[in-house]
């Protein structure tokens, strides 16, 4: 299978962070969630995919190329979106158009119109007069209309209601019903992410702790519930994370790892990641 983004081995010091050996792979024509807890390096790690800032060592590729040394080619074929939008204020959604086909070779205007209309973009008022949701959607809207093959979306869907979410989630499904399509999007809203993506990718202090098919994370993490003196005698290598309660233990495990017969429940990519950042042993 095709990559749209391949990461290996990418690094980058601040002072206070350190963004160590990322390697990840987002297949084209997929959807791939980024989660994490705040600070845990999303931002930085698309930036560096966006050559926005300077890696230390690594590679990123987009479209099989070296995202520095094509960096033009693969801007005009990515969309981006970031939680806050970056247009003047004082412009109307007709300046961003002028304004898109300049910076563009690919931009389509005819698109861009066709989304202001399907999202219900205010034709006559000015950005400062938009609600955030109404933001967020030109945002969309502009990273849609130049025909990009990739969209990379920083919590993008970050502080819009259920109803809207919901509206630009199917606006992404339906973008990657053609098969070159892929997307990229962190968020912290992991329900949407469980309803849209086909892979997950989870970072924590800097380090990815795993990318891997949605389905097949659901279908192998589960949480076991024992009481105390059979946790005891689990082989404590096979648990991820546990939290003990009155009643007994709730342990996060790979069903893959689990020998024998036990109770196990469904975990959420939600109880993954907090099992994971939070669960002791
Ligand atoms: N320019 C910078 N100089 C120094 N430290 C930085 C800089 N940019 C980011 N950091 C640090 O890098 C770490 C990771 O930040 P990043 O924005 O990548 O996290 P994130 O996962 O996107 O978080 P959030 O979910 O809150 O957006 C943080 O500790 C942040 O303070």
């Amino acid at each position: 299978m095709e990559n749209a983004i391949e990461i290996s081995n990418l690094s980058k010091k601040y002072d206070e962070f350190h963004l160590q050996n990322i390697n990840f792979k987002l297949p084209k024509g997929s959807i791939m969630g980024f989660v994490g807890e705040n600070g845990a390096g999303k931002s930085t790690t698309i930036k560096l995919i966006l050559n926005l800032i300077n890696k230390d060592c690594g590679e990123v590729n987009v479209f099989g190329l070296d995202n520095i040394k094509n960096e033009k080619k693969i801007k005009d074929n990515i969309g981006v979106v970031f939680d806050e939008s970056n247009f003047p204020d004082n412009m109307i959604a007709s300046d961003v158009n002028l304004v898109m086909k300049y910076i563009y070779c690919n931009w389509d205007d005819s698109i861009f119109n066709s989304y202001l209309k399907k999202f219900s973009i205010p034709l006559k008022k000015t950005i400062n007069e938009y609600s955030r949701g109404m933001k967020m959607k030109l945002s969309l809207a502009v990273a849609m209309s130049h025909h990009a093959k990739i969209l990379i979306l920083d919590e993008a869907t970050s502080g819009l209601d259920p109803i809207v979410r919901d509206e630009i989630l199917d606006i992404f499904l339906d973008f990657i019903q053609n098969e070159d399509h892929s997307i990229l999007i962190s968020s912290h809203i992991i329900s949407d992410l469980e309803k849209i993506a086909d892979y997950i990718t989870f970072i924590h202090n800097g380090k990815i702790v795993f990318s891997e098919a949605k389905d097949s994370l659901l279908y192998d993490f589960g949480i076991l519930k024992c009481s105390n003196s059979d946790y005891e005698k689990l082989d404590k290598e096979i648990i991820i994370g546990c939290r003990k309660n009155q009643f007994g233990v709730e342990a996060l495990i790979r069903k893959s790892n689990l020998k024998g017969n036990y109770i196990i429940d469904h975990a959420s990519i939600e109880d993954i990641m907090l099992f994971q950042i939070k669960g002791g042993k």
